[in-house]
């Protein structure tokens, strides 16, 4: 009889070789169980890891090509590759999607970026702490179907960091508060539970709060500014055209895009609601379904006010986020419209987001 003694020695190489591009690039069961074994083969999947003028620079299991642009993918799209037609790739359903509305006329919906798992909320300890802010950023994570996470950086130059950690977990009881030196080691353990293989992440935040610091310790490298691909555009002014995924050691894949950074808050009304559900929840309670906590009677959300539960700022900062995301929302024609109540509404906002940034 002849024993078989493989148990007792090491894995083959083959059992142990890294993972495929496409695992490496986030590839997970929610996007396989949208194609059939036949699609597979003859349309292996892609990412789209950086999107350029003239195309889409998509990555896969032996694919790696700049396709042109396809009116409806983004960066961090996956993409069934036609080689025989490119530019019909068919784009696989999103885990999560960032868009915003375009300036101008139309006011055409652009796509930022998708499939990210986690967005970095970035403030500082500092005088760029601002609640509403926070609020803003965690309601458009949480409609755009991305996990938040508020990153309080230079920790190391305030003396207390602990009233920012209290009011920023405040914010939303699902958000986690993480607060660092953004320059040293701090950011690579404390951000590891989100940057794991296949991760995609973003940063957000105002400028100055450390996003490329971030970024860099992730990396280990200090090249994000000057890696940043600069044209010249017709106006003669540098704006940079980088829109792109990059991997980092820990295996994660980092989006880096300029219009991640100036998110605005439109057709967000269901995170706004995720992040105000405790006003929502008291709402249902009031006596009339249109209560707007003013001085109707029976308002649920006063009586909380009045018994000290909840901060009367807070519902001021809910209607105000209500409106905005109201007003950016609107279309050209809604605003242009005569009503009396929209315009009210529009102009209070307008000063008081004068006021804020
Ligand atoms: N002391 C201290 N300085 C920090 C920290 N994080 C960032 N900085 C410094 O703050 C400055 C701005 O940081 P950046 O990483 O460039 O900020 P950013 O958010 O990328 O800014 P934009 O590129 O303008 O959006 C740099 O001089 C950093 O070295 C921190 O945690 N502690
Ligand atoms: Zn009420």
């Amino acid at each position: 009889m002849t024993r078989d003694y493989s148990d007792f020695f090491p894995p083959q190489a083959a059992t142990i070789r890294p993972p495929s591009p496409i695992k490496q690039y986030g590839w997970e069961p929610f996007f396989a169980q949208q194609i059939s074994v036949d699609d597979l083969s003859a349309t292996p999947p892609a990412r789209v890891v950086e999107v350029h003028r003239n195309g889409l620079h998509i990555i896969g299991d032996e694919v790696e090509i700049t396709i042109p642009p396809l009116p409806d993918a983004t960066v961090g799209d996956w993409v069934l590759y036609d080689q025989s037609r490119p530019n019909a790739c068919r784009v696989l359903t999103r885990k999560s999607v960032v868009k915003r509305r375009a300036a101008g006329t139309g006011r055409k919906i652009q796509l930022i970026a998708a499939n990210i798992d986690t967005a970095f909320i970035v403030t500082s300890c500092n005088q760029d702490f601002n609640v509403a802010r926070l609020e803003r950023y965690v309601a458009l994570a949480f409609e755009a179907e991305i996990t938040p996470v508020i990153v309080l950086t230079k920790s190391d130059l305030s003396p207390m960091a602990e009233p920012y950690i209290t009011q920023a977990a405040e914010v939303s009881s699902w958000v986690p508060v993480v607060a660092m030196d953004a320059r040293g080691e701090e950011p690579l353990a404390k951000l590891a539970p989100w940057c794991g293989r296949g991760q995609t992440v973003a940063f957000i935040g105002s400028s100055g709060v450390g996003k490329s610091t971030l970024t860099n310790a992730l990396s280990g490298t200090d090249s994000v500014d000057t890696q940043t691909i600069r044209d010249d555009d017709a106006k003669g002014r540098h704006t940079t055209t980088r829109r792109q995924l990059h991997r980092v050691p820990s295996g994660c894949l980092v989006l880096d895009t300029p219009g991640m950074r100036e998110l605005q808050l439109t057709d967000a009304a269901s995170g706004i609601e995720d992040v105000f559900a405790d006003l929502v929840a008291l709402s249902s309670e009031c006596r009339f379904g249109d209560c707007q906590h003013d001085t109707e009677p029976g308002c649920a959300v006063r009586a909380a006010i009045e018994a000290g539960a909840i901060d009367a700022s807070r519902l001021a900062r809910w209607r105000k986020l209500k409106a905005e995301d109201a007003f950016n929302s609107a279309s050209l024609a809604e605003r242009k419209s005569k009503d009396k109540a929209l315009g009210k509404m529009i102009r209070a906002v307008q000063k008081s987001s004068k006021k804020r940034d």
